[in-house]
């Protein structure tokens, strides 16, 4: 193995996120689909969709290039039957993890265990059902919480729950943090609201004050390498909790306008038609990998880190006025 690819930018690409579908069962309303338009749409397997064999190939030659990490993801990632498939045929040397919604995990999370899956990343963003089919627009807040706890007990512990926080959800932080402090195997992954792909920019949140008011509360704080995202260690207040002694971690994700955040980044993602993006918030960069032959893929890899561009600090630069504009450098590129 060679070592990680590194773009202009002496960011080095040591991981990759692959969409396996657009599809979705849900319908949140905020969500990006990674980027790629609308998840609404058939449930049926969709023949626009890279095969099993096309992701494994993909795996298979990024791991010439260092690539240590993969996440799936999509849409629903679940939706696809033959995730384990996948899973199981994925190099060894890679780290598995997957951001699910969760509502499959309940009778498949033993397998995907078993297939080689090491975390899992499943997103809820209420601890109340009608909050949480507000936001989501589904009625599967059952067959959420049995799915994580089905990924506790096949031992992918700890599961960590993606929770995006804008004006809707903002009341429910407080809750969530004290939820994963008080329950054994949980963490939490706060993400700040991303209006970039989705419109609505008056549903952000100050994003600054969830962290002064963890930073009070907090037993440690940590940074992670990856995105320079800040973690915090809390313990429960519930004299009753289980995990009494114990500390929960939560994470903040806060890539929005945050040039730290874009210095740090260090993956590229595939699409589920088979496309590599170097950056979740443009899709002016896709790159095909045409007929997806292993020299193909050698070569738009290689490609598509030749051409990232951190987003925020680069790509869009902050005027004078603190307005982020467009860098005429990479108009037309
Ligand atoms: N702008 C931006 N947002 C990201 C990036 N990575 C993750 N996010 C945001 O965080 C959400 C949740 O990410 P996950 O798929 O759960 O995984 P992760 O946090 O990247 O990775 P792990 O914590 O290692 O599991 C994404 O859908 C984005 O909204 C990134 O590289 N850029
Ligand atoms: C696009 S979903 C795909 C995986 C899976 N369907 C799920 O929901 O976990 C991946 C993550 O993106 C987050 N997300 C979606 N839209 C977002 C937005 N506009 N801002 C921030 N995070 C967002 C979701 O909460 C979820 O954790
Ligand atoms: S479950 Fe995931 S992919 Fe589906 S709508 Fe919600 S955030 Fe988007
Ligand atoms: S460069 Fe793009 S993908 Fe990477 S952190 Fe910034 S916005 Fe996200």
């Amino acid at each position: 193995m060679s070592e990680p690819l590194e773009d202009e930018f002496g960011r080095e690409v040591t991981g990759v996120r692959i969409s396996l579908t657009d599809r979705c069962n849900f319908d949140c309303v905020y969500c990006h689909n990674e980027g790629l338009g609308d998840t609404r749409g058939p449930m049926e397997p969709a023949d626009d969709e890279m095969t099993a064999d096309e992701v494994v190939r993909f795996l298979e030659v990024v791991e010439e290039f260092g690539v240590e990490a993969v996440k799936f993801t999509g849409g629903e990632p679940m939706l696809r039957a033959d995730l384990e498939e996948i899973i199981r045929c994925t190099p060894d040397s890679m780290e598995v993890s997957l951001t699910t919604n969760g509502t499959f995990l309940r009778g498949r999370a033993e397998g995907l265990q078993e297939a080689g899956l090491e975390r899992v990343n499943v997103s809820q963003d209420a601890l109340d059902p009608e909050q949480f089919a507000a936001v989501t627009k589904s009625g599967a807040y059952e067959a959420v919480l049995d799915g994580v706890e089905a990924a506790l007990a096949a031992g992918l512990a700890p599961v960590k729950l993606n929770m995006v926080v804008f004006e809707q959800t903002a009341g429910y932080v407080e809750g969530m943090v004290e939820h994963v402090a008080a329950n054994e195997g949980l963490q939490l992954q706060l993400i700040e609201y991303m209006p970039e792909l989705t419109g609505r920019p008056e549903w952000n949140i100050d994003i600054q004050r969830v962290h002064d008011w963890l930073a009070d509360i907090a037993d440690r704080v940590e940074h992670r390498e990856m995105h320079d995202r800040k973690r915090y260690w809390v313990s429960s207040t519930d004299p009753d909790s289980g995990n009494l002694g114990d500390c929960g971690m939560v994470e903040i994700v806060d890539p929005v306008e945050n040039p730290t955040f874009c210095a740090n980044c260090h993956r590229v993602r595939v699409t589920h038609e088979g496309y590599l993006k170097g950056c979740l918030n443009r899709n002016d960069d896709l790159r095909s990998m045409g007929e997806m032959s292993r020299q193909e893929i050698r070569e738009a890899f290689r490609a598509v880190v030749d051409n990232r561009v951190p987003y925020y600090g680069e790509y869009l630069v902050e005027g004078d006025d603190g307005e982020w504009e467009l860098n005429e450098e990479y108009i037309g590129a």
